[in-house]
């Protein structure tokens, strides 16, 4: 039997907002620069504001400047993109992230594209996830840069291991096989249309499982031993009419199987807010030819 050990994401992440927020305090004092970032949230969503209010504080937290956008859910897109051309012209913001999912009559395509790739701190425009796929320095999506900081620090250099990424979203699935790639992994992207996903995941050294399915990611789909990074955050009714949340992985079945594992929450969902932050402090930096 397999000892499983728990990897702690959220202890993880403290130390690295600790970081960088020395190198902010840093950045203030011998440069005279304060890194800045705009969250933009449109409409009133109850689990995005909880998250762009953990945004905010952590961001004041590092030492940052934060300004906070919120407009009403019947917003225009051409209000929100003169929002986003406002913000791409303040000298004072150095990132912008816009919250998604946007409501439906908005183009989320059209508005990522719309901000300045140098703010980009979410690494969603294509000019990121160009320069990503090509090698060039580029702002890294959060989730998938928080990942592979975990996987980094706990099992040193990840060179030939296999990695089976299952999800092939822009936001997490591709970036992610991206930075695995990078450290020279063996990678393989799964999905929901591939053959024996169960045979598929049993292969990988490096599990991540990003689907927004809870627990979908069984116990006896991982090799003894494996490292599982589970990105999923799902919140599941429970029997009291409360919710909780829960992965994409089955965690309890994943215990005496998988070497380390990620729970949720404290896992992913932590160094991703902490991602941002690095990420801003990153693209103030580079606008400052730093
Ligand atoms: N443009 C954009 N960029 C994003 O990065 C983005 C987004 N839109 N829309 C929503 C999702 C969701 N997301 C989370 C980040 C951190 C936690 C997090 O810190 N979770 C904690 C606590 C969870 C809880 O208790 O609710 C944990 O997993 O331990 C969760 C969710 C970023 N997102
Ligand atoms: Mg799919």
């Amino acid at each position: 039997m397999i000892e499983t050990k728990p990897i702690d994401g959220k202890a993880f992440a403290a130390n690295l907002r600790a970081r960088i927020a020395e190198q902010v305090a840093d950045l203030v004092r011998t440069r005279g620069v304060t890194p800045g970032l705009a969250v933009v949230l449109v409409g009133e969503d109850p689990a995005s504001q909880v998250y762009v209010r953990n945004k905010a504080a952590q961001t004041l937290e590092a030492g940052m400047a934060s300004f906070e956008h919120k407009l009403p859910a019947d917003t225009a897109e051409a209000d929100l993109l003169a929002l986003v051309a406002r913000l791409n012209a303040d000298p004072a913001v150095n990132g912008i992230l816009v919250q998604l999912p946007l409501p439906g009559h908005i183009d989320s395509t059209k508005v990522l594209a719309a901000i300045e790739p140098a703010k980009d701190v979410d690494g969603f425009h294509v000019v990121n996830a160009g320069r990503l796929a090509v090698g060039l320095d580029a702002l890294v999506p959060c989730t998938p840069l928080g990942c592979v900081m975990l996987l980094k620090h706990h099992l040193g250099n990840l060179s030939g291991l296999k990695a089976v990424v299952v999800g092939r979203s822009n936001i997490v699935g591709k970036p992610a096989a991206q930075l695995l790639l990078k450290e020279d992994c063996t990678v393989t992207i799964a999905h929901s249309r591939t053959r024996d996903l169960p045979g598929e995941c049993r292969q990988a050294d490096i599990l991540v499982a990003a689907v927004g399915r809870p627990e979908m990611v069984r116990g006896d789909w991982i090799k003894p031993g494996a490292t599982v990074i589970d990105v999923g955050i799902n919140r599941v009714p429970k029997e009291d009419g409360k919710t909780r949340l829960v992965g994409d992985v089955a965690y309890g079945e994943a215990q005496g199987i998988a070497g380390l594992i990620t729970p949720v929450p404290g896992g992913v969902g932590p160094m991703t807010i902490a991602c941002l932050l690095q990420n801003t402090l990153t693209a103030t930096r580079r606008q400052n030819g730093l």
